[in-house]
């Protein structure tokens, strides 16, 4: 059959003496455009071979734009052009043509042009089929070899490099805030070199705290296309403050191609693969990653298996010989080696020593008590009284009496004096749970307490010294209830001295085994059973749920499943199917905001209910009791403009 060709030519003569050129040579012509919409139209109707092109046409749209849309159409292309203006070569050059002849040409070397583009698209063709065909082999033996996950996501990283080329990648769920598979980047430093960059090396390279890189955005609000921005389209994507920017301007990179693969979860998943080069990704590329994502999605899916039977394993070989799960030492009974998990260690560590308030937050569940606890046995007050206080247990006026005490015949039914928490935790550490919950009268009571240290029993006249250290934890968005006048902001202030937050179990579903092995031997023990494992697919099961009840929720399933189990193996264990959204108490949204976020979220709020003043009696910065100036200034620092004042 002939070879078809489209001629892009808007000078009718010159059309027609090619027309008849490449009949006689024994080709076949579907067309001819005089515009780029003209043949795009054609290239519709029917496929050419081949696209002869000339670079100025009818229209505002050049043959080089045709190009770019040949290229993703994978149609070899050859210009044919009398411009030999240098700025324009250039331009034609990066479009990768299969040939350029400059006008007027004779007609030998035209046909010796489509010759050579021939040859040329077709060594392309299979090259390309060869590359791929090599990556997919590469990819299945990835899975077999015994290697760590970041070691195989490096050799998955190199196998790309052949294919689509990077100067940084980042890969995995959201990249670097990695909930249970690492997401890890790699810097290119060499031919065949990588450098593994986790959260602690970003951190140190930027000189950014932990939580600053931790409260920015993923690198992109996953896509659920391959999409890549080449130069200027890149830079404008990275002007909001956003991991992506920080690589960009850390590592000097100007173009990016994401490419997301879907898990059979429907998790977002990655790879973000960056250059230095400001021209480094094509739309084929993005077509050659969506032929391979098939392949790309079952290594990483093999993968994924492969750490979760490790982490089984190795949990069943260590409770074997220790017969108990390890914790880090001064944090005995916390289970769990997350880097969030660490991260907390490393806080708590910092602070215990010391005698400052610490304000514990966290969801429901996810082991305040226990992290409070730990602060106490890590101070030096650790062999003086450990006191908590539920501060949602009981009403007011109660509360009031636990806390300081009260002198015989205070109230109606205090027929004893009473010694309160206060003076119980004297020398120790008084833990205030659910502190979010205290009524605002008694939150005057405590504020003065912590400021003046000294207390007054309820009925009583004297004041008593007190040498107390406060712990205080909540599940509340804290700085949602002063925004709403449920707490106060000079009390808030006062605790949030040092606040630790803990994450949620979802955000640390590596540590889900350790934990589970941990109250399994726990509960087994109690129960005097004998088990010795889990078996795989209860803890397949139990790293795919959500756990809004986070560790409390692991906890009581696993004590249940220990008494329902027959034999030495936990075979079964029946999840709730119907989620709860999760989230903080309350019902409220998932996301735990940062402070910043919620700093802005108030005074956005402050700011609405004055009608925007900043100055003056009853204005936003009286109300929020700082400085008009300072108020400014934040606005500024947290983007605050007046239209969403309004
Ligand atoms: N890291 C951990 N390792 C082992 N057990 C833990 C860990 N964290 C919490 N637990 C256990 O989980 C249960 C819940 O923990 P804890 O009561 O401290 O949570 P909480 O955040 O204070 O909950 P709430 O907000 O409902 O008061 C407890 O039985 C605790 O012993």
């Amino acid at each position: 059959m002939k070879e078809q060709i489209l001629i892009v030519e808007d000078q009718f003569v010159e059309a027609e003496y090619l027309r008849l050129l490449l009949e006689q040579a024994g080709y076949g012509i579907t067309g001819i455009a005089r515009s780029v919409l003209q043949a795009q139209e054609m290239i519709r109707d029917k496929k050419p071979d081949f696209v002869l092109l000339d670079i100025f046409l009818k229209g505002k749209q050049t043959g080089i734009d045709l190009a770019k849309l040949l290229a993703v159409d994978n149609i070899p292309f050859v210009y044919l052009s009398a411009n030999s203006n240098e700025e324009v070569l250039n331009a034609a050059k990066a479009t990768q043509p299969y040939g350029f002849l400059v006008k007027p040409f004779r007609e030998k070397d035209l046909l010796v042009a489509l010759e050579i583009a021939r040859y040329r698209h077709a060594h392309s063709l299979e090259a390309r089929y060869r590359k791929e065909t090599e990556v997919r082999k590469l990819l299945k033996t990835i899975v077999s070899e015994t290697a760590t996950w970041t070691e195989k996501l490096l050799r998955i990283a190199t196998a790309l490099q052949s294919f689509i080329p990077f100067d940084f990648l980042a890969v995995g769920f959201d990249n670097i805030r990695d909930p249970f598979f690492k997401g890890r980047c790699f810097l290119r430093t060499g031919f065949d070199e990588y450098q593994m960059i986790g959260l602690h090396e970003l951190a140190t390279i930027t000189g950014k705290s932990m939580e600053v890189l931790m409260a920015l955005q993923p690198p992109n609000p996953v896509e659920e296309m391959a999409a890549f921005y080449n130069g200027v389209a890149f830079h404008n994507i990275c002007r909001q403050p956003s991991l992506r920017k920080l690589f960009a301007d850390t590592f000097q990179l100007h173009s990016h191609l994401e490419m997301p693969i879907k898990l059979m979860d429907r998790k977002p998943f990655s790879f973000c693969l960056f250059s230095r080069r400001p021209d480094a990704y094509t739309a084929e590329q993005v077509e050659q990653f969506e032929r391979i994502q098939f392949s790309l999605m079952q290594t990483i899916e093999n993968l994924m298996q492969e750490e979760i039977d490790e982490a089984a394993r190795s949990l069943q070989r260590e409770t074997k010989t220790t017969g108990r799960t390890k914790t880090e030492e001064g944090f005995e009974g916390i289970v769990g080696k997350s880097h969030l998990l660490l991260n907390v260690f490393d806080h708590i560590s910092q602070v215990a020593p010391t005698d400052t308030s610490v304000l514990i937050l966290g969801e429901s569940g996810t082991g305040k008590e226990k992290i409070a606890n730990c602060i106490h046995n890590l101070s030096s007050r650790k062999e003086k009284p450990f006191v908590k206080l539920n501060c949602a247990a009981l009403p007011a006026t109660l509360i009031e009496s636990e806390l300081f005490g009260h002198e015989k015949g205070a109230f109606t039914g205090a027929l004893d004096k009473r010694i309160g928490k206060f003076e119980r935790a004297d020398k120790g550490t008084l833990f205030l749970d659910e502190v979010g919950e205290m009524p605002l009268e008694l939150q005057v009571k405590l504020l003065r307490v912590l400021q003046e240290k000294e207390i007054e029993r309820v009925g009583g006249r004297d004041t008593i010294k007190v040498d107390v250290r406060i712990i205080a934890a909540t599940n509340k968005n804290l700085e949602k209830e002063v925004a709403e006048g449920r707490f106060r902001l000079d009390l808030y202030y006062r605790l949030n001295i040092f606040p630790v937050i803990l994450p949620a179990l979802r955000d640390r579903r590596e540590d889900i085994p350790a934990l589970a092995y941990y109250f399994m031997n726990q509960y087994s023990h109690k129960a005097g059973k004998k088990l010795s494992g889990i078996s795989e697919n209860v803890l397949r099961k139990m790293m795919a749920y959500n756990w809004p009840g986070n560790i409390r929720e692991l906890e009581h399933l696993i004590e249940r499943s220990v008494l329902l189990t027959k034999g030495t193996v936990i075979e079964d264990m029946l999840l709730p199917t119907v989620e709860k959204k999760s989230g903080i108490a309350d019902g409220e949204d998932a996301a735990m905001k940062t402070i910043v976020e919620n700093e802005r979220d108030y005074i956005i709020s402050v700011l609405k209910k004055c009608n925007g003043r900043i100055w003056g009696p009853g204005a936003a910065a009286e109300i929020l009791n700082i400085n008009p100036s300072t108020l400014k200034s934040k606005m500024k620092k947290l983007g605050i403009k007046k239209e969403y004042i309004k």
